[in-house]
């Protein structure tokens, strides 16, 4: 039936300004604006179908994705995008493709560890995709472990070149994205060998293929890497190896702003930190972060809006069954990924604050707040992803049967996602990072220097380490001051606990390495605070529109209250709060998820996906959900026919086979 809402009553029920909440989602009413134009723009456009992607093999997925991402750049300047329309136009085309690297690593690696010089001679070329980019970091042996890379730039100071050279079988660069089928050319990291003397990983630009006929360059071998998980979803991408034989590049390409090789093959080290050669990831670690919201939002909505319409038990006298959303164990599982889903919003809003804010202070060459970036960027991009990840996975079994369905359109979310914790660094590994610095912070209470910023807290350590909880009803829990000093105790008791631990060691290193799991959670503990901590900020603001701000404060306290019920045993065993708080904590989630409950359908709608972008019949608008499952059945290529193809090779024979048995 068109044009039916079968989730009308439950859109009735909204308590709040949806229209207005979708302002807030956005971040403004000018990027509200620009979404929805984009999004409708690519959902009615049919070049930008994507619902035959997982039937599609991968040599016909992949051209498919070219024919895409060409025609989305044809657009992007028939309309005269700018850059916010067109990368909003990318995010809604939702399909993994080599511009990402091209954009969001290739142009920033050289922005920001090129020089002046450097740029102006590439990024003209870039911005025009006249040479299309990737980044080539990884190698087959060493991925986490950039210092370990094998790859060589050795220095000729006969001809002023660089010859870049995979010496082994694990030094051949292994996963950078675009590289398999389609750059020109590749941001590669090497290690610098100036007069047989080396010194460490730098950045080179190195041209791959003919821009003439797009055949590799002489001493390149370049292929893709293989088919990755899940059918459609990443394999998109063409995800590369790449083996050099004594490439040589002109000296002018390796990127300069962080050290400088001399004509005559000395290195100058400028005055900008060696980290900044990781600069890249940084970037893209808190777009990453920005995105995890997206996603996670994305499942969300399709659970929700499904949970709304399936319906199972509890019919009595012959009337409907019960929703499964009004299951307090659906609701359990399901509001707080829905409050995750905002809380990651505006962790990911306050992160590019920061970022920009590291930038600017970069430029004025004020690096004191590089390692704290270093460490929030790690940390959220770590617990964000793992818990999108995890998030999606539920989402589907939310979801019943149906959410294993292709159409769901959760198995390939959660395919084309779940690299998210690996890429950009393993997830464990950068929260041994951010451990570093808890760790470092800890070692330096007392020396003078106040910790600042989200380890700010650090500085009351003594009043953290001694104060107890003091709620003594439900409701207290609602109060956010009670709720930030727990987490705050919480993060602060982990971390000392861990350094005492860590003090015991004679060698620092073989204890960090002992204390490895123990040093995660207290990262982990740490960055649930700063996402707690951004959400009380974000209720600070100005926000209007009826009931708007009160509904935030719902999913503030579920997103709060239901990682203290999971996490209740760090909060115990650091004695802050007793077993009675505890429970209590858990009296007020349980009341909290019904006061969302009216709203569920409005809180996801505010996320103002299309149906296109949402791409799932569990999640479509309308909720209209079963005449679409049967249609979409009736659609499948095996159904093309009554008898499939191979009847008269194996299953006609096996029958009859069946019956000569019988017979017997
Ligand atoms: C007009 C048209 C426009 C069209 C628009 C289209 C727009 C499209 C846009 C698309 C945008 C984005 C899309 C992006 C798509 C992404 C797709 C995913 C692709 C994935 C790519 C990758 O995976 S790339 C490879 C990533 N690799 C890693 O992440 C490796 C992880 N390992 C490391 O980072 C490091 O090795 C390590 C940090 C783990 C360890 O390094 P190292 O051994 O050198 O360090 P130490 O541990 O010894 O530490 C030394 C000190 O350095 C500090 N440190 C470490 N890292 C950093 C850092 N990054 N920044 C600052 N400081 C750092 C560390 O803390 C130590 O400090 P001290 O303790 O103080 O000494
Ligand atoms: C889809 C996808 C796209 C990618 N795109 C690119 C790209 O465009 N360019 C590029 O250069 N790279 C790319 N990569 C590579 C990616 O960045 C690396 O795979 C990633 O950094 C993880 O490194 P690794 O594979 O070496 O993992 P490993 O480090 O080998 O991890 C294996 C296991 O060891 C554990 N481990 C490792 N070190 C430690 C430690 N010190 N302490 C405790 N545990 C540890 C990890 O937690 C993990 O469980 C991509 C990868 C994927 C999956």
């Amino acid at each position: 039936m068109e044009g039916v809402d079968y989730l009308a009553d439950e859109r009735k029920k909204t308590e709040f300004d949806v229209e207005e909440m979708k302002i807030v989602w956005a971040g403004s009413r000018h990027t509200f604006e620009v979404s929805d134009r984009m999004a409708k723009l690519v959902a009615n456009d049919p070049v930008f179908r994507k619902d035959d992607r997982v039937m599609l093999a991968r040599k016909d997925l992949f051209k498919n994705t070219l024919r895409k991402a060409t025609y989305a750049w044809k657009r992007i300047n028939e309309l005269r995008l700018s850059e916010e329309e067109a990368s909003k136009l990318r995010s809604f085309v939702d399909e993994p493709a080599f511009t990402d690297l091209h954009w969001g690593m290739f142009v920033p690696a050289i922005k920001g560890q090129g020089t002046d010089e450097q740029q102006k001679k590439w990024l003209p070329l870039a911005y025009k995709m006249q040479i299309i980019g990737c980044y080539a970091q990884t190698e087959l042996g060493h991925g986490s472990n950039v210092q370990g890379l094998e790859t060589t730039a050795t220095f000729d100071p006969q001809t002023d070149e660089f010859v870049i050279h995979s010496p082994t079988l694990t030094s051949s660069k292994w996963w950078p994205g675009g590289l398999g089928k389609v750059s020109t050319h590749g941001v590669v990291y090497a290690r610098l060998i100036l007069d047989g003397q080396e010194h460490g990983i730098h950045g080179f630009i190195v041209q791959l293929r003919s821009l003439e006929d797009h055949r590799p360059l002489p001493g390149i071998t370049v292929a893709d890497i293989g088919m990755k998980f899940g059918s459609g979803a990443y394999n998109t991408m063409d995800n590369g190896l790449l083996r050099f034989d004594h490439v040589r590049i002109p000296r002018d390409q390796m990127l300069m702003r962080v050290s400088q090789v001399t004509r005559d093959g000395k290195i100058v080290q400028s005055d900008v930190p060696r980290q900044l050669v990781y600069g890249t990831m940084v970037y893209v670690r808190q777009t990453i972060v920005q995105d995890a919201s997206i996603a996670l939002s994305r499942a969300v909505c399709i659970a929700t809006r499904y949970s709304a319409v399936r319906r199972q038990f509890g019919s009595s006298n012959g009337g409907p069954e019960t929703q499964v959303i009004d299951y307090k164990t659906q609701q359990s599982r399901l509001f707080p990924l829905l409050a995750s889903a905002y809380a990651f919003r505006f962790v990911g809003e306050w992160l590019k604050w920061l970022y920009t804010d590291v930038t600017q202070r970069l430029q004025a060459n004020d690096f004191s707040t590089l390692p704290e970036a270093h460490a929030c960027t790690a940390g959220l991009k770590s617990l964000t992803t793992s818990v999108t990840a995890d998030g999606i996975e539920e989402s589907r079994k939310l979801c019943g049967g149906h959410g294993y369905l292709a159409s769901s359109g959760l198995p390939e979310l959660f395919a084309v996602y779940v690299p998210a914790c690996t890429y950009e660094g393993d997830n464990t590994v950068l929260m041994l990072q951010v451990a570093r610095f808890l760790m470092k912070t800890v070692s330096q209470l007392g020396s003078g220097k106040p910790p600042v910023g989200t380890i700010s807290y650090m500085g009351r350590i003594e009043q953290l380490m001694q104060c107890r909880c003091a709620v003594k009803k439900a409701g207290d829990w609602l109060n956010p001051n009670a709720v930030l000093e727990a987490f705050e105790a919480r993060a602060a008791r982990m971390s000392v606990s861990c350094a005492q631990k860590l003090s015991k060691f004679s060698n620092p290193e073989e204890g960090f390495a002992e204390l490895s799991a123990d040093l995660v959670e207290a990262a982990v503990a740490h960055c649930q605070l700063i996402v707690v901590s951004k959400f009380f900020e974000k209720l600070q603001q100005d926000i209007p529109g009826k009931g708007v701000k009160r509904q935030l404060e719902v999913l503030c306290g579920v997103y709060s209250l239901h990682l203290l019920h999971k996490h209740q045993g760090d909060f115990l065993a650091t004695s802050y709060i007793t077993p009675k708080q505890a429970s209590l904590a858990n009296d007020q989630l349980r009341e909290l998820y019904s006061q969302v409950r009216p709203n569920a359908i409005a809180l996801v709608d505010a996320f103002n996906y299309t149906d296109h972008y949402l791409g799932s019949i569990l999640g479509c608008y309308d909720g209209n959900v079963y005449p679409k499952l049967y249609e979409a059945a009736w659609r499948d290529p095996l159904n093309d026919s009554v008898i499939p193809d191979g009847y008269e090779q194996y299953i006609r024979p096996l029958l009859k086979q069946q019956l000569r048995v019988a017979k017997l």
